[in-house]
């Protein structure tokens, strides 16, 4: 399950100090209001003293020093401690405390909502800027399934560690309200409701474990469920969906049992120290009662102030042993966005914008993928304002040239130029803005023909989509269809036919006029009269646009300017010469 397990600076007190460190003022504020629910339930508690001393004798008064200062602190604002008073004063008190509480979780809330939106947004801003490299190596699910769900599991870490602090800090209170009523039950306190907490941290672990597994069961089905819904129609066609089936059911039973694992472990810890807090109260009444004869108003109160104290220790690990259940998910989450910004890219406008007036060249270019080698000191040159044809069998290392130009992958050595400009030095986006591609494989967006054209860039006008979509042959079918440039277009496009799919993705780079245009396999599902009427297109682009098109067809290598052959490196051969191992032939 990847590094999740092993990383040791990954605990729960790292995930609470990361977040409350990240929203330092948020984080004031849910203190402070923890502190302040803290003490109003201790006030709630301690003005109970002088009440029982108002129902029984003074002498029995379980800490007459805690008694004697509420009835000072009454008297300087001039008040007697009655009957109806203090019990106002409780009411108050508690209902204060209520008060606080609600406006802490409010707060909590908003801060988790926050978190969740932070947390997507560094991801989602970390995989813009990540290399195309990345992308090569993350099932697509793992991403979506951490924008969605890891995400909300994560944020959900700011209200619960509130709640810890919340504790905290009542238990702070109590305790000194229990050393101040009677030192003994203070440490009672302290001593069994520790003893409670070590013979329950199995409990905890439990849900650790069962929220690790959660985390990384999610992950690994939802990037399957993606690529399978990605595969579907082959699948159904060749009625193979049942082979993705039991991997699928077996993460989703396995999911199932971590979920139910939490759970029991979490209401385990519930029940469980009911029990025990009711047989340490056992214990006491007895010695108490029977043992030290203590009497019984005051075994009453020191009573109450252990079953608190006990209680809020118990609180406390819940509120731990919950916080241990969905850490893994903020772990998670980190390595994504860790991962995505290793391979960042140059920001944005960094490095001179190219200007493509002579040529792009690709220079002694080796590239490997690990250890597989594509391209030894190749050389290319695509010369400004014509239309080069790039040939060569399956395999050979086409579309990477295409990535190599494009920016995608950088060279393992050797340059790639536009005009005298190395890409290394260049403003890559600007580089990219003045590029139209059209990839092999045609992707499309569940959406209008209009977004999938200008890829939802408010500058394009209507006009612009029309001239783009006339120019890749398409503007006669959109014309034909219901809503025309409103239609949406299905998942993938799968409402249109693979040449009409073709041609609304050569629509969308043409689109906003690039200086490059590049088409890899772009017209191999048309027709031959629409890949003519296509080529035509292209090749009246010429003068103005550079052209670099892929193709295993005929056609194109009729109407290019150039034609380069490609032939795959051989993995045996020694690393090749200066020579273009492809060979360069001008067709024309
Ligand atoms: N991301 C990758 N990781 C590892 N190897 C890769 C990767 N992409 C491509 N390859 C390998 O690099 C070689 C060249 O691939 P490339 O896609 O450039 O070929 P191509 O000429 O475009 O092929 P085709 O005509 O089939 O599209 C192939 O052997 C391919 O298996």
């Amino acid at each position: 399950m990847s590094d999740l397990d092993t990383r040791t600076d990954r605990t729960t007190v790292s995930a609470i100090v990361g977040i409350l460190k990240q929203y330092p003022r948020r984080s004031v504020i849910l203190v402070a209001l923890a502190l302040a629910s803290g003490l109003a339930e201790g006030i709630g508690l301690v003005v109970l003293l002088p009440l029982l001393g108002l129902a029984a004798e003074a002498e029995t008064q379980p800490s007459p020093e805690l008694a004697a200062f509420v009835e000072g602190a009454l008297d300087v604002v001039g008040l007697s401690p009655t009957l109806g008073l203090l019990l106002a004063f409780m009411v108050l008190a508690l209902t204060a405390k209520a008060g606080l509480r609600l406006a802490s979780q409010w707060h909590a809330g908003a801060a988790s909502a926050l978190a969740a939106r932070d947390l997507r947004m560094r991801l989602i801003n970390a995989m813009m800027r990540a290399r195309w490299g990345f992308y090569v190596q993350q099932p697509t699910g793992r991403l979506s399934n951490a924008v969605a769900s890891e995400a909300m599991r994560a944020s959900s870490l700011f209200p619960r560690t509130t709640d810890l602090l919340a504790g905290g800090f009542t238990l702070v209170i109590y305790v000194g309200i229990a050393f101040a009523v009677s030192w003994q039950i203070a440490l009672l306190s302290i001593l069994l409701g520790s003893l409670m907490v070590v013979s329950l941290r199995r409990l905890v672990s439990i849900a650790r474990q069962a929220g690790r597994e959660q985390t990384a069961l999610l992950r690994s089905l939802i990037a399957r469920l993606t690529d399978g819904l990605y595969a579907i129609k082959p699948l159904k066609a060749m009625g193979r969906e049942d082979s993705l089936q039991p991997a699928l059911q077996r993460e989703t039973e396995e999911l199932n049992h971590a979920q139910r694992r939490q759970v029991v472990a979490t209401s385990a810890m519930g029940v469980a120290q009911e029990p025990l807090i009711a047989f340490f109260l056992a214990i006491i009444a007895y010695v108490f009662l029977s043992v030290l004869g203590l009497p019984f108003t005051e075994l009453l109160f020191l009573a109450l102030i252990f079953q608190r104290t006990v209680r809020k220790i118990g609180g406390l690990q819940k509120h731990w042993q919950s916080l241990a259940s969905i850490e893994s998910a903020l772990w998670s989450i980190e390595e994504s966005i860790d991962a995505a910004e290793a391979e960042a890219e140059a920001p944005k406008r960094h490095g001179r914008a190219p200007e493509l007036r002579e040529a792009v060249e690709l220079r002694e270019v080796d590239f490997a993928y690990g250890q597989t080698r594509v391209l030894g000191a190749y050389n290319l040159r695509i010369p400004a304002g014509e239309l080069t044809a790039l040939l060569g069998p399956s395999g050979a290392g086409k579309t990477t040239i295409v990535d190599l130009v494009t920016g995608l992958y950088r060279p393992d050595a050797g340059e790639v130029y536009v005009d005298d400009l190395p890409l290394e030095q260049a403003d890559l986006h600007a580089w990219r803005e003045r590029i139209g591609y059209v990839p092999q494989e045609v992707v499309l967006f569940h959406d209008s023909v209009r977004a999938n054209v200008a890829m939802y860039d408010d500058e394009l006008t209507d006009e612009d989509v029309w001239e783009a979509l006339e120019a890749a042959g398409a503007g006669d079918f959109v014309a034909t269809l219901p809503e025309q440039l409103d239609t949406v277009i299905g998942e993938h496009g799968t409402r249109l036919s693979g040449g009409q799919r073709q041609r609304v993705s050569i629509a969308r780079a043409l689109v906003r006029r690039p200086q490059l245009l590049v088409l890899d396999e772009a017209t191999t599902a048309l027709d031959p009269e629409t890949e003519q009427a296509v080529l035509r297109t292209v090749r009246g682009l010429r003068g103005s646009v550079t052209i670099l098109a892929i193709s295993h067809q005929p056609a194109l290598t009729q109407v290019a300017d150039h034609v380069h052959r490609i032939a795959p490196l051989d993995p045996q051969a020694p690393p090749p010469d200066a020579t273009d191992p492809a060979g360069v032939t001008p067709a024309r």
